[in-house]
This record gives structure tokens, C-alpha cells and sequence, in this order.
């Protein structure tokens, strides 16, 4: 039977995803009410300036205090859309103490301080939904934590970063430069109100954190996850992949280690060949494998960020959060009973595509194989090319020739799987050669 009182909402922060939100909530009214079984009303609307112009934003819903809106007591859930630890952090834990459940997009705080939060949840019998901090619109978060509770996940493998896909898939596609490409991101809404969290890869890695904690039901933090940016990926390295017939990615990665006693989680830009399927993975699109022991391999797909995209995922959960609170249940809480420990990159097996600048003579492949071999690195493949009339044609040749001496090559070396501190350690090694002028650049090659 429908409820005739109203479930009340407050929405804290109203940006790219909250104005969505507010428009969605008030234009799907109708079937919201017929979905939850009750009415459910913005009864508030958090913002940090007022005076801003807000298309469709019922203007006297708005208020500059967010905290008197969440302790007013008949507050139902709390969406929390502001982003960053503080304020959004207080906020949801005093949304707790006065009985709301909370629906956040905040992977940031998630990542960093999930634990408290789902602690904080349980002890005041609430909910805490956050589909929309992972991939967007894709739903990701309730697949793990419910379809495949009663799975043993090995692996979560993707594109969750809607801003530096965007970026690379320009600078592939159409040799957009760099900022050129981060602009528009921008512009579109992917990017965070900090774009330095999407392009040295701390929003990924958040991402990875989340996702790793739920797949392996442990605990994994921020700090855990080894990461690192696109900002180092250069014109010569996407031509570089162009000519291995692979394209460049910003991957999130979570293992869980072949002895199942550890996990690890790593965020990177990595080649990968344009045969797989995320290598086709356009603009802000993300993509992310599952792998899970009985179900196989799962993928999904689909846009990972953006107002609309993102507030799907918000108002999914604020279904589910407002079913709750008519059942008077809550939603599953956090699972961390495995306590396995979280390993170093170190311990990490991949394969590396290395291009070398070195001195065109005899005897200089031999040595730079030797370096391999001591490290326990087994080669792939091996390019050279001469660079005796200063550089060829490419974009790697282009790049590397300036300032580059009459005798000089560049060596491409494509490695075999190996831990990564070996690979790195071998790295080191090349950089101490004699003949070998400069490591153009290194970069992990996945997919294969
Ligand atoms: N934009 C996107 O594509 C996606 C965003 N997210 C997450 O959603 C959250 C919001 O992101 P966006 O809407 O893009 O950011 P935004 O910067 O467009 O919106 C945040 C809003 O919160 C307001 N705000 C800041 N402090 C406040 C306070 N104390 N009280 C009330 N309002 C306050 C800001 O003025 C701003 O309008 C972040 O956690 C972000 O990581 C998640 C998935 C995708
Ligand atoms: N800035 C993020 C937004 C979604 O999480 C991204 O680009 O993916
Ligand atoms: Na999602």
C-alpha cells in the first residue's frame, strides 16, 4: 500500500552531479513515488553560493547551511554530492546520528576513511550507498556487494577514470595536445573541481581502493594502492604503442595474489593491444573486468562520468535507501572479514615496454640483454632503429632527436612477466650504462 507521508531528502552540494540530481528528483516525481511506495520530497538543497543561477532547482529549497539542514531530524537520506574530506565527512556522520541513510558519489572520502564511515552506519542502524563513486553510471558497487557476494572474486581489471580517458583517446584519436584535451574534459563536467585528482591518478586509485576492499572483502586504503598519472605520457609514447599495435590506458588494477594470501591494487598507464576490448573504450566511457571464480569473466561498460550519467547512479541508491526506510531495514554494510594484507608494487607481476636512446656500435645490444638477463628478465621483443641522420620519421624518433649526436639508436625492449622491482631494478641498471644516453620511457604493457 503507498504511503501518503512524504520521504524527506536533503541534498548537500549542487554542482554538475546535485543539479542533475535536483532535476531528475523533480521531473520523475511520479514514477519515484511508484517505485519507492511513498512520496519522496527534496526537502532541502545544501549550496555554497546562492546567488548562482540554478536551471530547475526549486530556488526555496536552497540554503547556505548544510549542517542545520541535515540535524533538522525529519531528514530521511542524505545525498551527499559537495566531494573533498571536510565538510562532506562531518556532514555524514552527523546525518547518521540523527537516523538518515547517506547516498555519496565521494570516492575521495570513501577510499580514505570507508571503514569509519561504515562503522559509523552500522552503529546507528543506517545506510550508506555509494554506486555513483565508482564508475559512474555503471552499476559496479551493488554487482560486487550483492550479485557476487556468494563469489570468489580474483580480479577487477579497468578504465575508471572518465577525465584521462577522455585526454588519451584525444591525444590517439585526433593528436589533441595534452591541455587541449583537459579543457574540454573539463568543460564537459568529467573532471573533478581539482583536475590534478583525475590526471596524477589520485581519483582512479580512490576508484581502485573502493573496489579492492569490496571484491576481496578486506580493507584497502588510498595509500595502498600504488599509483600513478597520465601526466608523463608523452606524443612518442601513444606512437610508440601505435607501432606495437596497442593503444595507452589509465588502468585501475586489484589482484588478489596467486596464493590467495594477499592482494594488491595499482593504478598506471599501461599499452595494451587495440584487440582487446578496452582498447576501444571511448571519451569519458569506462570499462572494468570482473573475475570471479564460478561466474567467469564479467564485463561492464558504459559512461563513468558526467551530471546525468552520475546522478543515475545517486537516485539508484536513493531508491534503494528509501525501500529501506519503509522496510525499516538497512542495505548490506562493509565486509572486511578477510584481513588479507594489501602487497607492494614490488611484488607485482607485469611486463614493461621499454625505449632506450643508445650509442649506435657493435656490442651495445649484447650489453643492454646482459643487463636483462641479471635481473632475471626474460626479453620479448627487441627494436632498434639508427638515428644516424638525427631521428626518423615517428613521433618517439621525432622527440628523442633533439639534441641527439650523429651515432646514436633507439632500442625498443619488450619484456617478458616479471616481478615489477626487478623490471624497475633493471631500469636502474640500463640508466647506468655507458652506452645507453637515456631511458625515453618506460611503460607497463597489460591485456595479453
Ligand atoms: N562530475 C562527475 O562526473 C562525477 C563526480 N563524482 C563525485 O561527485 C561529487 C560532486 O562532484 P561534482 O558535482 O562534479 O562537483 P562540483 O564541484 O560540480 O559540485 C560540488 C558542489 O558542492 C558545493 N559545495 C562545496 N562546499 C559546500 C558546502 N559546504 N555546502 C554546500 N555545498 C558545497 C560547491 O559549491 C559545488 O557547487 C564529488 O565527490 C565527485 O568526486 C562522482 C562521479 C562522477
Ligand atoms: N573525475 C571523475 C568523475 C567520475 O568519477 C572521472 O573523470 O572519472
Ligand atoms: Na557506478
Amino acid at each position: 500500500m503507498m504511503r501518503t507521508r512524504p520521504l524527506k531528502v536533503a541534498l548537500l552540494g549542487c554542482g554538475v552531479v546535485g543539479s542533475e540530481v535536483a532535476r531528475i528528483m523533480t521531473t520523475h516525481a511520479d514514477d519515484l513515488t511508484a517505485r519507492i511506495g511513498a512520496p519522496v520530497e527534496l526537502a532541502g538543497i545544501a549550496v555554497r553560493r546562492p546567488g548562482r543561477t540554478r536551471e530547475g532547482v526549486p530556488g526555496h529549497l536552497i540554503t547556505t547551511d548544510a549542517t542545520a539542514l541535515v540535524k533538522r531530524g525529519d531528514i530521511d537520506v542524505v545525498i551527499e554530492v559537495i566531494g573533498g574530506i571536510e565538510p562532506a565527512r562531518g556532514l555524514i556522520m552527523t546525518a547518521f546520528e540523527h537516523g538518515a541513510g547517506v547516498v555519496s558519489a565521494n570516492k575521495a572520502l570513501l577510499a580514505q576513511d570507508g571503514a569509519a564511515l561504515h562503522a559509523a552506519a552500522e552503529k546507528h542502524g543506517a545506510d550508506l550507498y555509494y554506486e555513483a563513486a565508482v564508475a559512474g553510471a555503471i552499476p559496479l558497487i551493488r554487482p560486487l556487494r550483492e550479485s557476487l557476494a556468494g563469489d570468489k572474486v580474483n580480479r577487477v581489471l579497468g578504465i575508471v577514470n572518465g577525465t584521462t580517458n577522455f585526454i588519451l583517446d584525444r591525444m590517439d584519436s585526433s593528436g589533441a595536445g595534452y591541455s587541449e584535451a583537459l579543457d574540454e574534459a573539463t568543460a564537459l563536467g568529467y573532471a573533478e573541481a581539482d583536475p590534478t585528482a583525475d590526471v596524477e591518478g589520485f581519483d582512479a586509485a580512490a576508484k581502485a581502493a573502493i573496489l579492492a576492499g569490496i571484491a576481496f572483502h578486506t580493507r584497502v586504503r588510498l595509500d595502498d594502492v600504488h599509483r600513478e598519472g597520465i601526466t608523463e605520457v608523452t606524443a612518442a609514447d601513444i606512437a610508440s604503442a601505435k607501432r606495437m599495435g596497442c593503444t595507452v590506458k589509465l588502468l585501475a588494477i586489484c589482484e588478489r595474489a596467486a596464493d590467495g594470501r594477499s592482494v594488491t591494487a595499482r593504478v598506471h598507464p599501461a599499452m595494451i593491444p587495440l584487440s582487446h576490448p578496452l582498447a576501444s573504450v571511448r571519451e569519458a566511457y569506462n570499462a572494468v573486468f570482473v573475475e570471479a571464480e564460478a561466474a567467469g569473466r564479467l564485463m561492464f561498460y558504459g559512461p563513468g562520468a558526467g551530471g546525468a550519467p552520475t546522478a543515475s547512479a545517486v537516485l539508484g541508491d536513493l531508491v534503494a535507501a528509501c525501500r529501506n526506510k519503509l522496510a525499516a531495514a538497512t542495505g548490506p554494510g562493509e565486509s572486511a572479514y578477510t584481513r588479507l594484507p594489501v602487497s607492494p608494487m614490488g611484488d607485482v607481476v607485469t611486463r614493461y615496454h621499454i625505449s632506450l636512446d643508445v650509442a649506435d656500435k657493435p656490442g651495445v645490444l649484447a650489453q643492454v640483454a646482459t643487463v636483462f638477463a641479471e635481473h632475471g628478465v626474460s626479453i620479448d621483443t627487441v627494436r632498434q632503429q639508427s638515428k644516424a641522420h638525427g631521428g626518423g620519421a615517428d613521433g618517439e624518433a621525432a622527440e628523442g632527436a633533439a639534441g641527439r649526436r650523429v651515432g646514436e639508436a633507439s632500442l625498443v625492449v619488450v619484456t617478458h612477466r616479471a616481478a615489477d622491482a626487478a623490471l624497475s631494478a633493471t631500469v636502474e641498471a640500463l640508466r647506468g650504462l655507458e652506452t645507453v644516453r637515456g631511458v625515453a620511457s618506460t611503460m607497463r604493457v597489460e591485456g595479453e
